[in-house]
């Protein structure tokens, strides 16, 4: 028997009410069978009234500008450069960068003007001999000093805490609503959650430096590399767009409350391409007022080869994924590299050495030698990891 299955046509991002899935019930069952449609069809949703406590949200967004307003002196001292864990500030000045799969380096590249601070909760280093070199990657995060910005660690660690709780949960969501077990996620994930390695980053975006230059901007059209993201966007500045399957760039401005939540490659590939990892992208603001956003990457354990997905999805699931499939104005290429079929841990410092590599010589020089037989890259051929 032939299905014929239409996709849903996004042309605005679609809004679920987290509560609406706790408990059993009709409503429950419309809550999944949206998300089913909106992880095959547009990838990309605003969730609201969610677990997190809006409390910590709010000292969260209050927090934002007063990081960036430090001197920076002090922001130079947590300088992700000094982190083996490339955690801390990093200043993306006017670079010129190259996304993964959305675009490659052309004559007239764009160049992104954003400041950053990536933070996780404190996990224990392992530089010691002997840990396989990607374990490195664990560690204590940079923080400016208590007194410079009282409280400031531990609103971002309890924020960081509660939205990992809910990524968890929203997996086991996502897993439900494509036909398989609640848990069936848990493969990609460590039963010892301090193994995981979320990241969030606070990101400020000011308006260009030049605005007579169209190609400088926030973040150039990309996917996120990590298993789910959940943004909130932290100021009232638009800037965020997504690419729906046609082609056309929906704006996705913040919405009080709400997180923006979208799949990551990971994602993606432990589902066959079935949840689509969804381009997008963030424009500069127009000014005077600046941007704040602070997006949340989940992701698989390090412990994970992502090439040993074999997902069993009821028929229907796959009928959604094939019209979807014909409907896209280009291919989505979701196959598995050599990366996915090797720890998920070193294929993450692989990305981070190449996309850094400064850092891969100074934290790991010899498996810097291993990514660069011929020695150190050429600036232009970086690639850019957003969700690290
Ligand atoms: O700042 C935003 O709104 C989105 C950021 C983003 O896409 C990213 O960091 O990957
Ligand atoms: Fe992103």
């Amino acid at each position: 028997m032939t299905t014929t299955v239409t996709p849903t046509h996004y042309s605005s991002i679609p809004t679920l009410d987290y509560t609406k899935s706790q408990h059993p019930g009709p409503e429950r069952d419309a809550f999944l069978a949206s998300l089913r449609d909106i992880l095959i069809n547009i990838g990309f949703l605003y969730l609201s009234n969610h677990s997190v406590s809006m409390d910590t949200v709010n000292k969260v967004i209050a927090y934002a500008p007063k990081f960036f307003e430090l001197p920076q002196e002090i922001k130079d001292s947590v300088d992700f450069t000094c982190s083996p864990a490339f955690l801390g500030y990093f200043n993306v000045g006017g670079q010129r960068v190259v996304h993964a799969r959305s675009g490659t380096e052309g004559p007239s590249p764009i160049s992104e003007t954003r400041e950053q601070f990536t933070f996780a909760a404190d996990r224990d280093s392992k530089l010691a001999d002997g840990c396989p070199e990607w374990t490195k990657q664990d560690g204590p995060g940079l923080w400016p000093p208590e007194e410079v910005l009282p409280g400031f660690k531990a609103a971002l660690v309890d924020y960081y805490e509660q939205v990992e709780s809910l990524s968890y949960d929203f997996a086991s969501l996502i897993a439900e609503s494509l036909g398989l077990d609640p848990a069936a996620f848990e493969q990609w994930f460590d039963k010892d959650r301090m193994k995981m390695q979320p990241r969030v980053k606070l990101m400020r975006y000011p308006p260009p430096t030049d605005p007579s230059n169209p190609k400088e901007t926030g973040i150039d059209s990309h996917e996120d590399r990590g298993f789910l993201t959940f943004l909130l966007q932290a100021s009232n500045v638009a800037g965020l767009e997504v690419r729906n399957i046609s082609g056309e760039w929906l704006a996705c401005p913040p919405v009080d409350g709400t997180f923006v939540v979208n799949l990551g490659r990971a994602l993606e590939k432990v589902t066959r391409g079935v949840c689509m990892a969804t381009s997008h992208r963030v424009l500069s603001p127009p000014g005077p007022e600046v941007r704040y956003s602070v997006p949340f990457f989940s992701n698989v354990s390090m412990y994970v080869r992502l090439a040993d997905a074999d997902p069993q999805f009821p028929q229907e699931v796959w009928e959604m994924y094939k019209a979807r499939q014909r409907k896209l104005d280009r291919p989505v290429n979701w196959v598995y590299s050599n990366m996915d079929k090797q720890l998920a841990g070193l294929t993450r410092l692989t990305y981070k050495v190449k996309n850094h590599p400064e850092m891969g010589m100074k934290y790991h020089p010899v498996f810097f030698r291993e990514v660069f037989p011929n020695g150190p890259p050429t600036k232009s051929s970086k690639v850019n990891s957003l969700a690290a």
